[in-house]
């Protein structure tokens, strides 16, 4: 490589200082919640699904913080710079149907499954061990894959950007996010996520308004206009050029990330997590809002920064002029960088820097709790020592934290030295990925998936696409290396069969030996309670609520209950534990009528807007775009227009909207804080 674009202490210092910066907003954010709103994560329900009292501002947050990993920003601009504007709608509807489709699936959980920790909870409670155990693996297998390569495509950029040594890197990206999420758990990292997704919008929203209006740019119109007289050809597109939709390798890539996106999501126990971590009315508005504000992000930030690096690379403005950039770093996301030390200098690259710490580390902090969870719950307290006491529990979370965050740094180590680079993870991921999800799927929305269905289903179904995969690869490719296992169309049709097979097979097992379950099952899931100490038993979903005003001050009541008494959404009755075994005719249900009249709602709303978001994100946005036709300058202007907005738009929903809903326990703190510091005084 020519040119480094900052020095190695640029990249020691912004991930050590800003790893120890946010250990200690944890470490002040713990003790803030656990003195002033009774919230204290040294209790499993609380390090695990937050109490279930999250309200929709910080869900939402969260769960667009977990969702925006650098490729929708970094790797996305690079793959514009491949194949132009066509690649950034492809990538943002390859991002939202998902969210919408765990809208439905969280606010159907917590009807029937209101007490469940992690997704692979109800899967034991309806077909036993063995099941629990392939889908434990299947779960783990996306989570280490998704995880790693991005760790590993982080490691690769800062490398790439400081000329630190990958492995370092590896290391120390994951390292500081282990400490804090140890120490806080999941609201904890709500409330990191919080910071980096608001630091990261306005940094990206920066940067491209910076780009877009620096005088060798020079606007919509210069952009536009730079981009025609760079005249690059690019093979697949319609006649070249970067300013048509109808580009093949988008297309392909696109649907690709469509399939790996999905097990993303529904196999990762975080996002579901999340959803149970969240108040019931929450739920629905907080997750179908991240799925039309994620569109912003790779629309807005591929568009003007993959473009404007098609526009001045071949100029003396060009940081490494008059060297082009070679595949090997456009696929290693280093398009951004170099765009911004070209336009902007040194300080926005640092902060560049920054932003790939922040997208990173809320991605990794994800998915060392989900597997913390799995480790602690669905391993541990459910073979290994199934009266363990909350305190245990939660120390092997803790150790679960800190041992993944280990293991995923090897990992990510190792995949650099198997020369596997993003580029294959992204096609072989959903092979091995997706198996598991439609099952999972009808575990929790059709009662008549048997047993046996759930467990071979996966398995059929993963065999069935390596099969396509590997067979179409020798077949168009003429070998089986890392080269062939890349091409675009074995991919695609390996994702396809992996991902729908195991519906087929399910079905047909079911109706071969069928049986039906009865949901009141999932009644018997309940809180963990700690039986060996009083003290630190776990409020319900109404205690928790109601203590956030209870505490410390009588002045403090009366901020939410008024927000309860308004919805009247919380059940009348508190912590009820149903018997393990017996009849079923004991189980009651935790919530109120009224509360399961609510979900009802909210499950049929999330229903058809998951419907409409597909028909909008997948067919009628990019398929009728799909032509022989060239952006003009006019179409051009006001389809970058709407995407800045619509970034505008991400900004409010996620960073603005979260204070306006959290403003009484803001105020509860600030009172607290302020009372204590009185009488201090
Ligand atoms: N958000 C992702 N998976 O790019």
């Amino acid at each position: 490589m020519a040119e480094v674009l900052l020095n190695q202490a640029h990249g020691y210092g912004i991930i050590i200082g800003l790893s120890v910066l946010f250990c200690l907003i944890i470490l002040a954010a713990v003790r803030v919640q656990k003195r002033y709103l009774s919230e204290d994560s040294e209790q499993s329900e609380m390090f695990m699904v937050a109490n279930r009292s999250v309200g929709t501002g910080l869900t939402a947050s969260a769960v667009f913080s977990s969702w925006m990993w650098i490729n929708e920003s970094v790797i996305c601009a690079a793959y514009t710079y491949k194949w132009g504007v066509a690649l950034p709608i492809w990538w943002a509807s390859g991002l939202s149907f998902q969210i919408a489709l765990m809208a439905l699936l969280g606010i159907v959980a917590k009807l029937r499954v209101p007490y469940a920790h992690t997704s692979l909870e109800f899967i034991r409670m309806r077909y036993g061990k063995y099941a629990h155990g392939i889908f434990i693996l299947l779960n783990l297998v996306n989570n280490i894959f998704g995880c790693g390569s991005m760790i590993l495509a982080g490691a690769q950029l800062v490398t790439g950007m400081t000329g630190m040594h990958v492995v370092a890197a590896c290391i120390l990206i994951p390292a500081g996010v282990v400490i804090y999420t140890a120490v806080g758990g999941l609201k904890a990292t709500f409330i990191t996520d919080y910071i980096h997704t608001a630091i990261a919008l306005i940094l990206l929203i920066y940067f491209s308004l910076s780009v877009l209006t620096n005088e060798h740019i020079g606007g919509i119109s210069g952009l536009y206009h730079k981009v025609k007289a760079a005249d690059d050809y690019i093979d697949g597109n319609y006649q070249g050029s970067l300013l048509t939709m109808k580009s093949r390798h988008a297309v392909f890539f696109g649907l690709v990330l469509k399939f790996g996106n999905l097990a993303l999501v529904l196999m990762d126990t975080a996002f579901w997590q999340k959803s149970f971590a969240s108040e019931v009315e929450s739920v629905v508005p907080a997750y179908d809002l991240v799925s039309v504000v994620i569109l912003a992000v790779p629309w807005c930030t591929g568009t003007i920064i993959g473009l404007s690096g098609r526009a001045i690379e071949k100029t003396p403005i060009w940081f490494d002029y008059p060297n082009l950039l070679t595949e090997k770093q456009v696929n290693s996301g280093l398009v951004m960088p170099y765009v911004l030390r070209s336009l902007l200098g040194q300080g926005a690259t640092t902060g560049l820097l920054v932003l790939v710490f922040m997208a990173i580390t809320s991605t990794v902090s994800s998915s060392v709790i989900a597997v913390s969870s799995i480790i602690s719950l669905d391993f541990y307290r459910s073979y290994i020592n199934p009266k363990a006491s909350d305190r245990k529990i939660l120390k092997v979370s803790h150790w679960g934290v800190v041992g993944h965050g280990a293991f995923m740094a090897g990992f990510a180590i190792m995949l650099q030295y198997a020369g596997a680079t993003n580029n294959w993870t992204t096609y072989f991921r959903p092979i091995i990925a997706c198996p598991g999800i439609f099952p999972l799927m009808l575990t929790l929305l059709w009662s008549r998936q048997t047993k046996a269905a759930a467990i071979l289903s996966p398995i059929l179904g993963l065999i069935s696409g390596v099969g396509v995969w590997l067979g179409l690869s020798y077949l168009w490719g003429g070998a089986l290396n890392i080269q062939t296992t890349q091409i675009q169309l074995p991919g695609l049709y390996g994702a396809i069969t992996s991902f729908f097979s195991p519906a087929l097979y399910s079905v047909i097992i079911s109706l071969i030996w069928p049986s039906q379950f009865d949901w009141r099952e999932f009644l018997r899931i309940d809180l963990i309670e700690d039986s060996s100490s009083p003290s630190t038993s776990v409020p319900s979903p109404q205690d928790s609520k109601e203590d956030v005003n209870k505490i410390s001050d009588p002045a403090f009541t009366g901020v939410n209950e008024k927000h309860e008494a308004k919805t009247g959404l919380v059940s009348p009755v508190s912590s009820i534990s149903n018997p393990r075994s017996g009849s079923l005719d004991d189980v009651t249900h935790p919530f109120s009528d009224q509360t399961i009249r609510h979900i009802k709602k909210w499950r049929n709303y999330a229903a058809c807007y998951f419907v409409l978001n597909l028909l909008v994100t997948v067919v009628l946005w990019p398929v009728p775009l799909y032509r022989d036709y060239i952006f003009t300058l006019s179409f051009f202007k006001g389809w970058v227009a709407v995407a800045i907005l619509w970034h505008f738009a991400a900004m409010m929903a996620v960073v603005v909207y979260p204070i306006w809903d959290g403003r009484h326990v803001i105020d509860t703190v600030f009172r607290g804080v302020s009372k204590e510091w009185g009488s201090k005084k």
